[in-house]
């Protein structure tokens, strides 16, 4: 990631805003006009007691100046309310701009980038370090320009009203810097740390709410909320010293303001000048002392922002999307496959298949066994190309893959996969996956043939049944059946199933053997096999070990040569009929 200057990044959120620059302009006019409004009003109020009441005793001036005056007030306020929303208004939109760019930026990445990439660290970045940013329109650009034109204005109504009393007040300057710098260093530190300590919480909790089933089951409730105490007094402490330094910041500077006043008092006892100067000049050292105070904020805010900017422009800067330059798109496929001495590694260190070679037929039905860890589950992310091989070749149709459009390959091309992922939505919203096109009646006919449509209608609201986070509501098997459902919806020409092995009752096994039988039907199908009746009936059955093809062939012949599958194949038929015993049993 390549590191920006702070002045870069303000330069991109400032050429991303430039898209709502007419919500700028109104902006900064109405920041200009309540500058001019709110100096003015010390200005009018003293003329209503130097000249109107004490000079002229002009009742029907005073009473003129004091409508004038009201009307200042009521309008600053109004436009105070138009400065807030406003520039909110454009933060948000901002915000939405830059969240839409990287959720977009994000969804065409890799899959190898969120390999290396943790989740919750993408969340953070995609959800806290975005809203951050909004400080930088919101507490930004317009709001220090707003701050810096008052202080600007009412520095120049001082000297109009008394250029004395104005050297003395301009002392205040200064001073407040002083003050507010002397504070901020102490902020910065206690901010940074209360925002580790916070994330640290933040982590702490999701990991442990995530693996919650390991802590209940481990017994390790007590542990684990003393490891959590330990990190959330830690917290207060960071907390309470941000509320120390603010509980003394703003009573000093309320300190600095009442001083100014009780000098701009004396004097004004001392050297005699008109009450009106001296209640101008009230006003105008509160007026001078919130716009330094709030600037102070505000850089803190901006500085906060443009950290979160970082780190989201830092993502967005990354070119990780799978590049896209086949222009190859096809209407229909016949479905041929073949892998030419492929290579591929995950990580350019340890190579996971070492030159695979194979070839499927169109509308047939391979299978491919082996131990864990052989590579099979790499050779289906291979043909949808989740990743680049590193040598060699995969040939659709004779075509090369990479020559194929990405989209248009992956359209024809359904993906079963032994750990099913459901949204968190309706049974509908994740059968059609967000396909407007499709009808509940082809779900409906869809889920029928699969054999899954029982199940459906037995659940509480059929396919409307709303399935929790991670589907873990629905077993495993049931799972996998509804991504049966999804993949056969697509009618796609090659099919990819990864099989489940494990935690699958008897009913759903005979299910899924069924829709497999079903859905493999006239179509190129790639399976990881796992079930001896896929096995058996499978045109071909390639055999892996450590990244290799070591065995291919019929069930029959690949018995006969009494080689690794068969050694296999013996030891997992052992393992089903102690299964099915042991069902027996306990029936
Ligand atoms: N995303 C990944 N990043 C890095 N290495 C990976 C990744 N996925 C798999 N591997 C490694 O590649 C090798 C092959 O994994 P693969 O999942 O293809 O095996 P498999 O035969 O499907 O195993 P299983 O039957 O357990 O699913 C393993 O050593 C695994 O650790």
């Amino acid at each position: 990631m390549k590191k920006q200057t702070t002045w870069q990044i303000i330069q991109r959120l400032f050429r991303i805003g430039m898209k709502f620059r007419s919500w700028f302009i109104l902006t900064l006019i109405i920041s200009v006009i309540l500058s001019v409004i709110s100096t003015y009003r010390p200005y009018l109020t003293m003329q209503i007691v130097d000249t109107d009441i004490i000079a002229l005793g002009d009742r029907e001036q005073m009473m003129k100046h004091i409508y004038i005056l009201i009307a200042l007030v009521f309008g600053e306020s109004i436009l105070n309310f138009f400065l807030v929303y406003f520039s909110n208004f454009i933060s948000q939109n901002v915000i939405r701009d830059i969240r839409e760019r990287l959720y977009e930026k994000l969804i065409y990445f890799r899959t190898a980038f969120f390999d290396r990439t943790p989740i919750g660290q993408l969340v953070t970045r995609a959800v806290g370090d975005v809203e951050t940013i909004s400080t930088v329109y919101t507490d930004g650009f317009l709001m220090v320009f707003g701050d810096i034109l008052r202080i600007v204005f009412v520095l120049f109504m001082m000297f109009q009203v008394d250029v004395n009393l104005s050297y003395i007040s301009l002392a205040i300057l200064p001073l407040m810097v002083l003050i507010t710098r002397f504070f901020q260093k102490r902020l910065r530190k206690a901010f940074s740390d209360e925002r580790t300590w916070t994330s640290n919480q933040n982590s702490f909790v999701q990991e442990r709410l995530s693996g919650m089933t390991l802590v209940q089951v481990f017994n390790r409730q007590e542990a684990e909320f003393k490891k959590f105490d330990e990190i959330n007094i830690t917290l207060k402490a960071a907390l309470l010293r941000t509320v120390f330094i603010f509980s003394l910041f703003f009573p000093v500077v309320e300190l600095i303001s009442s001083l100014f006043i009780g000098f701009i008092l004396f004097y004004g006892g001392y050297v005699t000048i008109t009450a009106g100067k001296v209640i101008a000049f009230i006003q105008f050292i509160s007026m001078l002392i919130r716009p330094l105070r709030q600037i102070a904020d505000r850089f803190n805010n901006i500085q906060r922002g443009i950290v979160g900017a970082e780190r989201v422009l830092g993502i967005m800067d990354e070119d990780d999307a799978l590049p896209n330059d086949g222009k190859v798109t096809k209407d229909h496929f016949d479905g041929r496959i073949e892998f030419q001495n492929v290579h591929f590694s995950y990580d350019d260190k340890q190579e996971v298949l070492k030159g695979i070679s194979f070839k499927v037929s169109p509308g047939e039905t391979v299978a491919i066994v082996g131990a864990t860890g052989a590579g099979k589950s790499t050779i289906i992310s291979l043909i949808t190309r989740l990743y680049d091989i590193n040598s060699g070749k995969i040939l659709l149709d004779d075509v090369d893959l990479k020559e194929y459009e990405l989209y248009n390959l992956r359209s024809h091309v359904g993906v079963v996969l032994q750990d099913v992922f459901l949204f968190h939505g309706s049974i509908f919203e994740n059968l059609t996956f967000g396909d407007g096109t499709i009808t509940m009646e082809q779900i409906r006919k869809v889920a029928e043939e699969v054999g899954v449509h029982d199940f459906i209608e037995s659940l509480p609201g059929g396919y409307e049944y709303v399935v929790s986070e991670r589907g873990s509501s629905i077993s495993l098997g049931q799972r996998q059946l509804l991504s049966f459902v999804r993949a056969y919806l697509s009618d796609p020409k090659i099919l990819i199933l990864d099989e489940a092995t494990s935690s699958i009752d008897h009913e759903s096994e005979k299910l899924i053997q069924r829709a497999t039988e079903k859905i493999t039907k006239n179509r190129t199908s790639i399976i990881i096999a796992h079930r001896l009746s896929t096995i058996e009936k499978a045109d071909k059955i390639i055999v892996m070990d450590g990244g290799r093809i070591v065995e291919e062939g019929k069930h029959m012949d690949l018995l006969r040569q009494n080689g690794y599958y068969a050694t296999l194949y013996k030891s997992q038929l052992k393992h089903e009929v102690e299964e099915s015993e042991k069902s027996e049993d306990e029936q």
